[in-house]
């Protein structure tokens, strides 16, 4: 009986951290044009003559930071989710994991999926929200592998699980560990994205960015907006744990480059938070399913220090999905 085939598809991370492996993996990531989405000539002399050789051996000093014994917490836990849901769909599912950039390679994990001769394909890109970097980077290029097959099998694809209901639960329930009431404000902590990005899924051009407040709801004009869906993921969790408005902040890190992007950046928000007297912060990073180089670090380390050399004490992270029960049964929940 052929089986069907489930891809689950990550961002990807650097197969070590020497910086020559970090420099594969931020110049095929930087690349991309679904990344840095301007002209190709503009992007390869930026990326390969500036970012590329200037970052990676930073960026490799940061890897090193979080990497452990079983190599990148991204990749691991990852892999770890395709396993769990391969034993909790069963043997009429073929899950495979595959990583946008480097390895696994969607180019692999599909060749593994078609030798299986699955009989159809499910893609779940593995972020919450729809990021035209991200999912839609994702989909595209799934898209194009499989465009050339000779038999193109039955092919979905999930957009995005901004408000998945049991993902939530997780969420809200990692952050009941740390005793919630004892942090002064809680922060709902998103990558960020350049504003450009943003006003592209907004077919209308009149609606993103055109108020302060545009993100505040979801609607038929900015339903695939990144930002949008991150307020709204925020206010579902803020729900569960019954935080009122005044207790929680959405913001946004991880800025790269001079031009705007989503706002608040973290950062500001930090400098606010201490200004005004808050001690103690708990984070959540909601915009990945594991804990990754963001979340081990940015938000660990760099934003633990940055906020007490403000005068505050303490940045909490609440730990990401990563081995979850009850996140996989979420991706078992999404399978047609
Ligand atoms: C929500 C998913 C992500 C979006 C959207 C996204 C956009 C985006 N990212 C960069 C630049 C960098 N991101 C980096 C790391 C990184 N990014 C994501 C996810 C999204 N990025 C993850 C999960 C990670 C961590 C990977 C890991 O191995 O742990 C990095 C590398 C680190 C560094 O040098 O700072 C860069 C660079 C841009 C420009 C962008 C724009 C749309
Ligand atoms: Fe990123
Ligand atoms: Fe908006």
């Amino acid at each position: 009986m052929s089986k069907k085939g489930i891809l689950l598809v990550n961002l990807g991370t650097p197969d070590s951290t020497a910086t020559a492996d970090v420099k594969k993996y931020l110049d095929q990531f930087l690349m991309d044009e679904r990344v840095i989405d301007i002209p190709k000539l503009n992007r390869t002399l930026l990326v390969k003559g500036i970012i590329v050789p200037f970052r990676s051996p930073k960026t490799a000093k940061l890897y090193r930071e979080i990497w452990n014994e079983n190599g990148s917490p991204l990749l691991y836990y990852s892999k770890l989710q395709a396993k769990m849901l391969q034993e909790r769909l069963g043997d009429e599912y073929q899950v495979e994991l595959a990583m946008r950039y480097q390895n696994p390679s969607i180019a692999s994990a599909l060749d593994k999926l078609k030798s299986g001769l699955v009989e159809s394909i499910q893609v779940i890109p593995l972020f919450p929200q729809y990021a035209s970097a991200s999912s839609g980077s994702v989909i595209q290029l799934v898209m194009e592998l499989v465009g050339k097959w000779p038999t193109v099998p039955p092919i979905s694809f999930v957009n995005s699980f901004h408000d998945n209901e049991l993902m939530i639960k997780v969420f809200a329930e990692n952050a009941r560990k740390h005793q919630i009431d004892t942090y002064d404000h809680v922060l709902f902590s998103f990558h960020g994205l350049p504003e450009r990005q943003l006003l592209k899924c907004d077919h209308t051009g009149s609606y993103c960015l055109k108020s302060s407040d545009c993100c505040q709801t979801l609607n038929d004009t900015n339903k695939f907006c990144y930002s949008a869906q991150g307020h709204h993921t925020a206010r579902l969790i803020a729900a569960e744990l019954n935080l009122p408005k005044e207790k929680y902040t959405v913001c946004f890190q991880s800025r790269l480059g001079k031009e705007p992007w989503v706002q608040p950046y973290t950062t500001d928000v930090l400098k606010k938070l201490a200004g005004e007297g808050k001690k103690r912060l708990l984070v959540f990073s909601p915009a990945f399913v594991a804990d990754c180089l963001e979340t081990l670090y940015e938000i660990t380390v760099e934003y633990h220090e940055e906020f007490r050399e403000l005068g505050g004490e303490h940045v909490q992270l609440v730990e990401s999905l990563n081995d979850s029960p009850v996140f996989i049964e979420a991706l078992a929940g999404m399978i047609k």
